[in-house]
C-alpha cells in the first residue's frame, strides 16, 4: 500500500530566494505528523507544492501514490487543507459557501457540514463578513473536512483559535484519525505538535534537519536534573559528557544531561542526596537543542 505522503528532493526556490532545498519524508496511512519550524523555514512551500499550488523545481510529491503536479484534480477530492489565512467571498452566508464547497465533491455533505458546525460552535446562519477571525478559522476547519478527506493539511491551524476551540479542535482532528484519516500539521508552536502527532519534521531554513518520532525525541535526548545533597561535593564532580550548564546554588545542584540515563544515575547514586527532581524538558528545548547544533 502506497504511503499518504510521499516527499523526495523538493527543490522550490523563489527566483534566486529559497524556498525549500532537497525536502523528502513519508507520512504513513494513519499516521498524525507534524511539521515543525520558525517562520520563513519552508513549511507553506512544501504544503503549497503537495497541493499543486506550487510547480517545484525538482524532486517529487505524492499523495496516495499520485502524482500531485499531474493528478492533483485526483488527489484535491481525498485531501482537506486548511490554509493558514483564509479568506472568503463576504457577502455569503456560512451554509451557503459550506455547501458550495461541498458541491465539488459531488457528495451529500450536509450532515457532515451540521455535525462538524455544532462541534464548532459555528453558526450557519452568519454572513461571512459578520464572523470574527476566529469564526473565520472555524468555517475553514468545517469547509477543510466536510468531504470527510483521507489526508488533511493543516499549515498554521490554530492561530486565531482560543485555548478551549484549540482543544475541541484537537479533538476532532483525533475523531478524524481514527476514522482512518492521516493528518500533515504545521507548526511553530511546539506544545501542540507534541501534544497530537505521532511523529514530526523539522525544518530549518528550507531543509529537513531531523525526522523523528516524537516519543524518541523526547527519550532520547535532554533531560533537566536537580538535586540537593547532604554535604558539599567537589566542583568537577560532574565534569563528564553529556552534562551541560551545571548551576550550584547552596547545596542544590542542576543541569541539562544528553544521553544514557543509567550513566548519570550510576554517578550519582554514590552522592549522598536529600533531594532529587528528574524532569522531562519539553520540545521546545530540544529543539533549540538541534537548532544550536545546527543538526
Ligand atoms: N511568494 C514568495 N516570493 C518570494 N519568496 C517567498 C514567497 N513565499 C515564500 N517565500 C520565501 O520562502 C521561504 C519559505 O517560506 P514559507 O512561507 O514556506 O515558510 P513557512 O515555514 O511556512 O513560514 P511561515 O510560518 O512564516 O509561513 C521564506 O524565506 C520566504 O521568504
Amino acid at each position: 500500500m502506497a504511503d499518504a505522503v510521499e516527499i523526495r528532493g523538493l527543490t522550490k526556490y523563489y527566483g534566486k530566494s529559497r524556498g525549500i532545498i532537497d525536502v523528502s519524508f513519508n507520512i504513513e496511512e494513519g499516521e498524525i505528523f507534524g511539521f515543525i519550524g520558525p517562520n520563513g523555514a519552508g513549511k507553506s512551500t512544501t504544503i503549497r507544492v503537495m497541493l499543486a499550488l506550487l510547480y517545484p523545481d525538482s524532486g517529487s510529491a505524492k499523495i496516495f501514490g499520485l502524482d500531485c503536479m499531474k493528478q492533483s484534480r485526483e488527489i484535491a477530492k481525498r485531501v482537506g487543507y486548511l490554509p493558514s489565512e483564509v479568506f472568503y467571498y463576504e457577502g455569503m452566508k456560512v451554509r451557503e459557501l459550506l455547501n458550495y464547497s461541498a458541491s465539488f465533491y459531488k457528495k451529500d455533505c450536509s450532515k457532515r457540514i451540521k455535525d462538524l458546525s455544532d462541534r464548532m460552535n459555528l453558526d450557519l446562519n452568519k454572513k461571512i463578513d459578520e464572523l470574527s477571525f476566529g469564526n473565520k478559522k472555524k468555517v475553514g476547519i468545517v469547509q477543510g473536512l466536510l468531504h470527510s478527506p483521507d489526508l488533511i493539511i493543516l499549515d498554521e491551524p490554530t492561530s486565531g483559535l482560543d485555548p478551549l476551540m484549540q482543544q475541541t479542535f484537537f479533538e476532532l482532528i483525533r475523531e478524524e484519525n481514527k476514522r482512518g484519516a492521516a493528518v500533515l500539521m504545521s507548526s511553530h508552536i511546539l506544545g501542540e505538535v507534541q501534544r497530537l502527532c505521532d511523529r514530526v519534521a523539522i525544518i530549518k531554513e528550507g531543509r529537513i534537519i531531523k525526522v523523528e518520532k516524537i516519543s524518541t525525541l523526547k527519550e532520547n535526548s535532554v533531560r533537566r536534573f536537580k538535586f540537593e545533597v547532604e554535604s558539599s561535593i567537589p566542583e568537577d564532580y560532574f565534569a563528564m559528557e553529556g552534562v551541560d550548564g551545571l548551576k550550584v546554588a547552596g547545596n542544590v545542584h542542576s543541569f541539562i544531561y544528553r544521553g544514557d540515563v543509567n550513566r548519570i544515575i550510576k554517578k550519582l547514586s554514590a552522592v549522598e542526596l536529600v533531594n532529587l527532581w528528574a524532569e522531562e524538558p519539553d520540545l521546545e528545548e530540544i529543539f533549540l537543542h538541534y537548532y544550536s547544533e545546527g543538526v
